[in-house]
């Protein structure tokens, strides 16, 4: 009897549920079928924590169903659809912006260029989905986890740090550290030709130790050199000794390179738990995420002191000085009158040091290795450096002379082509607050985005050929050469918000290839496009000319062959093609299909080896 009636509750509650999520999916639907725009019906969130935490578990057996069954609500169910997949999901449903509905949610993507445009430059109509961005509120709130009113505080706040005296300083460090790069890959007297199992952890290191000299005035020496190096940690001893010293200060278990490293290669464990409470897990990653979490917060806030001691002294720090230009900025020193609190300067300082790092790294990273893939673009891009360098050495480049010359060859047009074909931010967020619908026009008609969409504008619009006609999923670069085949093509439409946009002379590639506004977004567009964009390109443009201008890059084949028998084989010929072959069909699989995006798209798991070699001494000019 009571087994029956406790069956016959939990019918009720099932039967309850169902009919509340029926009607949820109908008053969904009828919201987005008077959209105008198709539909299409999945029966969860995409973006639900439980789909995300699970996905992997059930895609698999849902792929399973007959083929009937299957169909475009399964393939978007896959949150990394648009990297793997690209554009062939807007083919196939026969439009440039869809709705997906589910009983609990209405989301969008977008792949044409004027509705990118329109969302893009209407900030208050298209606002940011904000809960999507708490967990980066880590130490704070900062301009990335912000909307409105406090969005203008805090871009105005960090904004001054991003001009273009410090893309000078970027420029410098820039240099400096892609020859330590170059260094650790190349080994002594820079003979090169040795594996370097994974490249994307070096591009990091390279990444985060820009960042911590631009943005933080800290220069951490690389563990390779530190040795060789006496010289510089003496000078850097009395300010910075703590934060480039291998040996973790008293008070801390780790250094400041491993706290911020561990931080950031595992963020998304610091959602699960505060992290004091993490530090108690079984689990060792979880201790060290939390850690880590703690640590680097006390070597920023002691940082913070420090700067704030420079400040009230009137000392300056050359370049970018993020933390004195945020403590300057909110006149934090004047506790009495000032809205600004502490954890907005380190929250900032933290997104900034999360955004300024990972998307540059992966684009340098992924840009290495298309090359390695593609030999004739490498060695146009190597051409190019002979023809606008001249021969210069690294010691004599300067920012005025040289990087506009970066700017307007094959250095810009490998990492324009790099972050099209592999966007580190695959959908960018935006939404419409919930009843506040928004009108949109594509192709001379009007549609309604209804209230409450979570919309993502989608990198698969960098493979509509509307807007990328020749062979739009290859990498080539030499589209954006303006003497190339592709067509051209522009249509100028101003930003809404002139004095939030990106720093003055962001748009650095004036010779080459204009995409047509809205179809290239690798760094966003409008009021909310990246701070960082100037700051990214100039770091990457360097490195790539450090790196091409004595060396080529090349797969790494060991899996496959030893050094010895590929010096058998004859150089060019096809047997050494064929163990190239090798390499490069696991390189093109991994990139295409393995990737995933926690924030950014990255391998994770695996690596893909390359070997730096001397230019003329290469062993699989292939590709
Ligand atoms: C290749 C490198 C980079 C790419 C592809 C990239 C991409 C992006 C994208 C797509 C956004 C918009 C995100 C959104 O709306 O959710 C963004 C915002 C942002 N980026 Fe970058 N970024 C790069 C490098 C950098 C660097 C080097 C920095 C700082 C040093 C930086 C700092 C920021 C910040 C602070 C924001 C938030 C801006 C705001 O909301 O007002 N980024 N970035």
């Amino acid at each position: 009897m009571t087994f029956k009636l406790i069956l016959g509750a939990f019918a009720v509650i099932v039967l309850y549920h169902l009919i509340n999520r029926g009607r949820s999916l109908h008053r969904n639907l009828t919201a987005a079928k008077s959209s105008g725009l198709p539909v299409v019906i999945t029966p969860w969130n995409v973006y639900s924590v439980f789909w995300l935490a699970s996905y992997i578990v059930w895609l698999p057996l849902l792929r399973k169903l007959p083929a009937s069954c299957r169909g475009t609500w399964l393939e978007v169910l896959d949150p990394e659809w648009a990297y793997r997949i690209g554009y062939k999901i807007f083919e196939d449903v026969g439009s440039d912006v869809f709705l997906v509905v589910s009983p609990s949610s209405i989301g969008s993507f977008v792949a044409d260029a004027e509705v990118m445009t329109q969302i893009t430059s209407r900030r208050g109509d298209f606002p940011k989905p904000l809960e999507m961005y708490r967990r980066l509120e880590i130490y704070g709130k900062s301009l990335v986890s912000s909307e409105g009113a406090a969005w203008r505080m805090h871009r105005k706040l960090t904004a001054p740090s991003f001009g273009e005296k410090n893309n000078e300083l970027v420029f410098h460090e820039s240099l400096h550290h892609a020859q330590s790069l170059l260094n650790l890959w190349t080994g002594p007297g820079g003979r090169g030709n040795r594996t370097i199992k994974d490249p994307a952890a070096d591009a990091m290191r390279f990444a985060l130790y820009v960042i911590s000299r631009a943005g933080f005035d800290v220069r951490v020496a690389w563990p390779h050199e530190e040795k060789d190096q006496e010289g510089q940690l003496e000078a850097s001893k009395q300010k910075d000794s703590m934060f480039v010293a291998s040996t973790p200060p008293p008070g801390y278990e780790m250094n400041y390179r491993e706290a911020l490293s561990c931080l950031l290669e595992n963020i998304m464990w610091t959602q699960m738990a505060p992290p004091e409470y993490l530090t108690k897990s079984p689990i060792k990653v979880h201790r060290d995420v939390g850690k880590a979490v703690i640590e680097w917060g006390k070597y920023m806030d002691e940082l913070y002191e420090q700067k704030k001691k420079e400040v009230a002294s009137g000392q300056s720090a050359e370049g970018m000085d993020l933390f004195g230009a945020l403590i300057r900025g909110s006149e934090v020193l004047n506790e009495e009158t000032t809205e600004i609190e502490k954890s907005d300067i380190l929250g900032n300082a933290f997104v900034i040091m999360l955004a300024g790092h990972e998307t540059t790294a992966n684009a340098l990273h992924f840009a290495l290795l298309l090359l390695a893939l593609n030999w004739k673009s490498q060695v146009r891009l190597q051409e190019d450096l002979d023809k606008v360098l001249a021969g210069k050495p690294i010691s004599e480049w300067t920012y005025e002379e040289d990087v506009p010359k970066l700017f307007s060859s094959m250095p810009t047009a490998v990492m324009n082509e790099t972050l099209r074909v592999l966007q580190p931010v695959i959908n960018i967020p935006k939404s419409t607050a919930p009843g506040n619908p928004q009108k949109i026009n594509m192709n001379g008609q009007s549609y309604i985005m209804p209230g409450g969409t979570h919309i993502s504008l989608c990198c698969a619009v960098h493979k509509n050929p509307k807007y990328w006609p020749e062979e739009p999923n290859l990498f080539r670069p030499e589209r954006w050469l303006t003497d190339s085949k592709f067509p051209n093509s522009s249509i100028d439409i101003k930003p809404d918000d002139a004095d939030l946009h990106a720093p003055p002379g962001a748009d650095i590639s004036g010779n080459l290839f204009k995409p047509v506004k809205g179809s290239y977004i690798p760094f966003s567009e409008g009021s909310r496009s990246c701070i960082g964009k100037r700051f990214a390109q100039v770091e990457i443009v360097t490195a790539l000319a450090v790196i091409f201008r004595t060396y080529s890059v090349e797969l790494a084949v060991d899996e496959y062959a030893t050094d010895a028998e590929v010096e058998r084989l004859e150089k060019g010929g096809k047997e050494r093609r064929e163990i190239w072959q090798k390499a490069a069909d696991r390189a093109e699989y991994l990139l295409r299909d393995t990737m995933s995006s926690i924030i950014t798209l990255q391998l994770r798991g695996v690596t893909i080896p390359i070997r730096v070699v001397r230019r003329g001494e290469e062993r699989f000019a292939f590709g």
